[in-house]
Order: C-alpha cells, then structure tokens, then sequence
C-alpha cells in the first residue's frame, strides 16, 4: 500500500484547542471544481471498513458542499489508527462504471496525510484525464466546539462555516475490520439508528411564556372554575374554597384518588377535578409544601427566581433547565423571557442602539415589556402558579428595584446572576447566540451579527450593576469545566435549597448518558409486572448486543460508569460489559407493585377491579396498594437526576419501564400527564446527548 514520508499539511491547523489539550481530531477531506461527468460523484475508499474495505460499491460518497466543493468529514482521536484511501468516481446509485483516481494511496495516520496532498486525476479515456484540486485538513477543537458546531449542522442542515463554526460533520470510522485495524469512533452504530419521537430542538427562549395580552385570557367563568385551577397550584396542597367559602385542604400525596385531610369542611373533589387538577409532587416536597404552607407568609407560596446577568451569559439556558427540573418535581412552573416579549412588541431585528443606556426610547421600551411580563407572571401566581423564573437581563438596580415593588406581597424574588468571566466561553457563547438566537435568525451575514451582538454587549457592560441586593445566589464562571463557585445570600425555604443544590450540581461539560431498560425478562415473557427474573433467552441475547454496542460507542471515553437496578434482570443486562465500573442503585427499581407484585394486568383487572380502574384513571398518582405511584417513583429518582447532571463522564443506565420513562421525561421536558404513558420499548438505547446548547436525543435498536 501507499508508502511515503511523513510529513505535516500546511494545512493541518491546530483550531481552538492547545496542542497539548485533549479533544478530537475532525479531519476535512474537499475535491474541487469538479465538472460533473453524467453522474460521477466523488467517493472515498479504502482500509477500513467505513470507507468499505477497498470495495469500490461501499465507498463513501461526498457531500456537494458548494456549486463545485465536495466534502468528506470525519471526527478521529488524535492517535487514531491509519486510514488508506482514495478517490474514486461513480454514480451514488449503482456501482457500475466507477473511476479510481490515479496514483498509490493516500496514506492519513496520527492526524497527518502521509506524502503531498497531490492531484486528483481521474483517467476517463486515454488521452481524457480529469484534475482535481484536493484539500486535507486536520482540526482540533475542544468538546465544546464538536458539540456547537454539530448542533449548529444539525440545526442548519448546512456547513455551520457559513454561520461562523467549523464546518463538521460527524462520520465516524467503524470498528475492526477484517484487517484487524480499529478506528476511533464506529460508524456501524448508525445501523441501529431508529427515529426519535422527540421535536426537533428549538432555541430555549421560543419555548418560553407568550404575552397575555397575546392570547385570550380566559378567566375561569364561575368560582368552582376557579378553585379547580387553584388546585392545579404547584406543590400538594391548595386551599380549595367550596362554595359556601369553608376551606378544605386537599391532600395528593400520589393516591390513585385524592384524599383530603381530616378538616371539618373537607370535602371531596370530583372526579373531573381531581382529574383535572395539577398532579402535585409527594414525597418530601409534599412534606415542604405542607410546611411552607403552615408557616411562610403568603407571598412565600410563590417563588420568582428573578435571572440578572450579561447577555450571552446563560441566563436562557440555566432558565429553561431550571424549569425543566422544576416541573419534573412535580412544581407548577413557568419560564417567563422578557426578550420574546420584546421581540413579539417591537420585532426581532432590533440593532445595538435599542440597547443603549442612553436612549430613552430603548429603555422606556424595555422597562415596559419587562413589566408587561412581570404583570403575566404574578397574575398566573395569582391563578396558582408557584415558580415563576423571569428570564431577562435585569442588569440594573433601577429595574430590580421595580421588580420588587411589583412581586411586593404578592411573591418572593429571588435573584440568580450568572456571571462568566472566560473570554473564550463568552466568545463561544456569543457565536451560538448569532447562530440560534431569533434575533439574528435574518441576518444571513455571521459577521455582522457578531458585530451588532459586541455592539449590544458594551451597552449592556456600560450599564451593568451587579447584583447586591435582597436574596440572590450568584453563579460565578460554572461553565468554565473547572467548578466555578455560587454564592448564596439571604436564602432560606425547601425550594431555594433544591434549587441551590440543583445548580451546584450542574455543568455544560458534553457528555452522552445512555438510558436502557434490561433484556427481556421472564416475567416479560409471561406478562407479570415486578418481580425479579432472570432474563429469558432474547434477553441475553440483549446483553451481549448491548456489550458489544457500549464498547464501540464508549471506546475513546477515558471514564465512563454503568448504573443498574438491584434488581437481577438489570444486572445479568449489564454483566458483560466490560472496563468500567458498575453501581447498583435501588432508586432504580422498578415501580413497586404493592400487593399486585408478579401478577398479570389481566388478573388485577379480574381480582381487583377497583384498583385497575383507578389506575387507568390517573396512572401518575395512582398508588398500587402497599406499593408506588409514578409521583413516588419519581421522588426516589430525585438525587439519580442531580447525579446524572453531576458526573461529567458518560453514564449508561440499565433500568425498567417505568423507571426510564421518568428518567427520559426529565431530559426530554414531558409533562408529568405523559410520563405513564412514554413509550419504553425493550432493546433500545436512548442517548441523551448533554452539551452547551442543551439536551439532544438519538436512539438505537440493536434488536426486536
Ligand atoms: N453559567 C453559564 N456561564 C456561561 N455560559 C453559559 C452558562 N450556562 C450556559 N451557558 C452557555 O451560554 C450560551 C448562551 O446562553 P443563553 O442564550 O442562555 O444566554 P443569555 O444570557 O440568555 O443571553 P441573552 O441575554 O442574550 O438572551 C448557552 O448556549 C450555553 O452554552
Ligand atoms: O406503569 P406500567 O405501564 O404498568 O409499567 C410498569 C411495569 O412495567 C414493567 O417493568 C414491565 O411490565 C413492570 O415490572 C412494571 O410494573
């Protein structure tokens, strides 16, 4: 094969990484100014078998990447394996007449094209010979451009280049082939590829409240209206007005139906409301809730998590997070962002001037649309909303003290400044932003959005008031992958501690988490729910597939942990992956069946009727008798989710159905109504994909 000494590519360039940093090697194959011959595409062939093991019918087309560039790229670790290869022409549809270029093979080995990048010639007849101009380059970027620029290509669709990223397409180079050379990432995995059920990610901010004013505001008709949306007030208790005005307190704490504590006008919620009404938490933030309820003054019933900070700071993103935990928990909350409302107010195109501390127009306008949804936001805890997190830069002590005037006995503000003081995150930052953000969604030049952007941000700067006033926590460079600091001051209540706890415990640093329920069971085979079987022969079968799959998928990855249940069926699931470390978590059993432990759903439906009913009526809060509901399924799960947002290396967990549907509700922002009802098929991996733009998913099916 191709010989030659090796030497560097100009054009091999070290990107944002240093030389010695970690990171991947993103390796950019370009032909140029090919004038197309009937239906020749451009091919890569060679050694491995991504490249189709020197088969010319399973080589690898290129991209068209302009009128006359196509492109092949592929991420690789720095000491990956050598790739032979070359260039060959055929059509994408069948194999037959195909070209190979002239000359020995391209040799690429430890992130080096071995020889000159010469010539493509492509030899049609005798004396007609194709010349093409052939560009190899070799990248290095941290974690953190891969993750930004593969979402940005999976967002646009195009080379992210145009928009300001690298350009980088992830096709990786499969496992051993037959020649017994490895490769660094396995593009055979794509076989298992299924389509997710998730929506297409969307910039956080679309996801956010809209103004009242916008929609129609329907105010509950008649009083009972109205105690029924109170109950859907956040937490396990609400006070529910009967018509005569008595109170009664109504107590969910995850029984199939709602019981109301012992009280002298305690009355019974219908089925429609209890149906209707907000499924509450259980668990310790029912205990809180009963609590806070007794003790706090009324404005504690209701929580503004009030975000202060720079723009391109996080604010957005740690808003929606926050949210997502927060509802997950079982809260009523809502994620309020000024900046949609301005845009919705006064258009997306706005320039840097809007932004300027000296414009009395901009900062009349922004105080107004900030007011406008603070107003939305305390009228829907008026309705009983409890967590309102009011997403904007709030940059000055003029506007948070309006703020506060504004939540005065009607919530508590808590304020949360991010701060990040790593120009290298906030540059990252601000090309995301141009990127995602709508207010750059027209702007088809990257470098002027960048521009207006600085321009937007030293206004800002110019203005900025750090906070210091009333309760706050402030985050201080938490996205810098070295820990960063909080600070906390004048905080006290169940929530605020959660939510201090929860953000102590989260990072941006990529990493994949792989949510898998065990091989079929024998319990699976004969219909029993719980139990604790063995697996059945299929199941097994899973188990090696699933080995073999983390293997390959976590081969480059210097850390990695595997989480089981106690349960055996989990653990047999797990047993034959090998080189890393596995913990069994009884948070992650099964849904506890109570007294129907090991019987079929057809025998519960003929022995206890009763309880198949209720549970169908309201399988999230139904509690099997002696057993859990979803709410208390959920609860446990609790400090499994702040551990998964803890760890920085991947996580592969081997749970059950019930289990994982909670889990993957979490990451994928379900309302607590569905989660009974998300689909968890056996033998299928969900990979949650954690990274600087959010959460993304891909599944896998090794088998039926
Ligand atoms: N604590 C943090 N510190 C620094 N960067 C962060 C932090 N959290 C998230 N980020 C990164 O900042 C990027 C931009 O965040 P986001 O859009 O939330 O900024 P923002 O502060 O809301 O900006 P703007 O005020 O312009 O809306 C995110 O994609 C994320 O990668
Ligand atoms: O909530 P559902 O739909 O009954 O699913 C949970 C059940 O799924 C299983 O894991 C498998 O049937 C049972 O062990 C468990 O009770």
């Amino acid at each position: 094969m191709g010989t030659g000494s090796s030497i560097n590519l100009d054009a091999i360039s070290h990107g944002a990484g240093d030389d010695h940093a970690g990171g991947q090697l993103y390796v950019s194959l370009k032909m140029e100014s090919y004038t197309p011959k009937a239906d020749l595409v451009p091919h890569v062939y060679g050694s491995v078998p991504l490249v189709g093991s020197w088969d010319p019918s399973k080589a690898l087309p290129m991209e068209r990447e302009s009128s006359s560039m196509w492109q092949l790229s592929f991420v690789a670790s720095p000491n990956h394996d050598t790739l032979d290869f070359k260039f060959l022409l055929k059509s994408k549809d069948n194999n037959e007449p195909f070209i190979v270029e002239e000359g020995p093979n391209r040799q690429f080995m430890g992130g080096t094209l071995q020889g000159v990048t010469r010539l493509a010639l492509f030899r049609l007849t005798t004396d007609e010979v194709l010349e093409y101009r052939v560009c190899i380059k070799a990248d290095r970027v941290s974690p953190f451009d891969l993750a930004a620029s593969w979402r940005a290509y999976q967002e646009n669709l195009e080379p992210s280049t145009v928009r300001g990223i690298p350009d980088v397409s992830i096709n990786a180079i499969p496992e051993d082939g037959e020649n017994g050379m490895s490769s660094s990432l396995d593009l055979d995995l794509e076989q298992y590829v299924v389509p997710s059920p998730s929506t297409p990610v969307v910039y956080a901010a679309n996801l956010t409240e809209n103004p009242r004013s916008l929609k129609h505001n329907k105010e509950p008709a008649t009083i009972k209206e109205r105690e029924v949306s109170k109950s859907k007030s956040v937490g396990t208790f609400s006070p529910l007005e009967k018509e005569d005005g008595q109170q009664g307190l109504f107590v969910d704490r995850g029984v199939g139906s709602s019981r109301l504590v012992k009280s002298a006008s305690a009355t019974h919620l219908s089925d429609s409301e209890s149906k209707n009404s907000m499924p509450a938490a259980a668990g310790a933030v029912a205990a809180a809730a009963v609590a806070d309820q007794m003790l706090g003054p009324k404005e504690d019933m209701h929580l503004a998590i009030v975000l202060v900070g720079l723009p391109a700071r996080g604010k957005t993103f740690t808003a929606a997070k926050l949210t997502r935990y927060l509802r997950w928990l079982g809260h009523d909350t809502k994620h309020f962002n000024v900046g949609k409302y301005r845009r919705l107010k006064h258009g997306a195109t706005l320039s840097a001037d809007f932004f300027r501390g000296d414009n009395p127009d901009g900062m009349e306008a922004r105080n107004e649309v900030a007011a406008l949804a603070m107003d939305d936001m305390i009228s829907w805890m008026q309705e009983g909303g409890q967590v309102g997190i009011f997403d904007a830069t709030n940059s000055t002590s003029q506007r948070r003290n309006m703020l506060m005037k504004m939540a005065e006995g009607k919530c508590k503000i808590i304020f949360l400044e991010t701060i990040c003081n790593d120009p290298q995150i906030i540059e990252r930052n601000i090309r995301l932003k141009i990127q995602q953000s709508p207010d750059y969604a027209e702007e088809t030049d990257f470098e002027a959005g960048y521009q207006d952007f600085k321009r937007r941000l030293d206004n800002y700067e110019k203005m900025y008031e750090p906070v210091n006033e009333g309760s706050y926590i402030k985050m201080i460079d938490m996205a810098s992958g070295q820990g960063g600091q909080i600070q906390v001051n004048n905080l006290g209540g169940y929530l605020p501690g959660r939510i201090v706890f929860f953000l102590v415990n989260t990072h941006l640093t990529p990493r994949p988490i792989l949510l898998t329920r065990h091989g079929e069971s024998r319990d699976n085979l004969r219909g029993r729910i719980g139990g604790d079987t063995v697996l059945s022969g299929k199941g097994e079968v899973y188990a090696k597939k699933l080995s073999n799959f983390v293997e390959k998928r976590l081969k480059n990855e210097r850390a990695a942990s595997i989480w089981t249940s106690t349960l055996q069926r989990t653990i047999l699931t797990a047993n034959q992956i090998a080189g890393f470390p596995k913990i069994q978590w009884r948070a992650l059993d099964e849904i506890n069946a109570g007294v129907c432990d090991g019987m079929t759903y057809e025998e519960i439906k003929k022995n206890m009727p009763e309880e198949y009913e209720s549970r169908k009526k309201d399988k999230l809060r139904y509690r099997y008798p002696r057993g859990e509901s979803y709410l208390d399924v959920i609860q446990r799960l609790e400090p499994v989710i702040i551990e998964l947002e803890r760890q920085r290396a991947p996580v592969v967990v081997v749970s059950h159905q019930a289990v994982l549907r909670a889990l993957y509700a979490y990451f994928a922002d379900k309302p607590l109504k569905e989660i009974p009802h998300i689909e968890m098929p056996l033998h299928t991996i969900i990979e949650i994909q954690m990274g600087v733009t959010g959460v993304q998913e891909k599944r896998y099916k090794l088998m039926d």
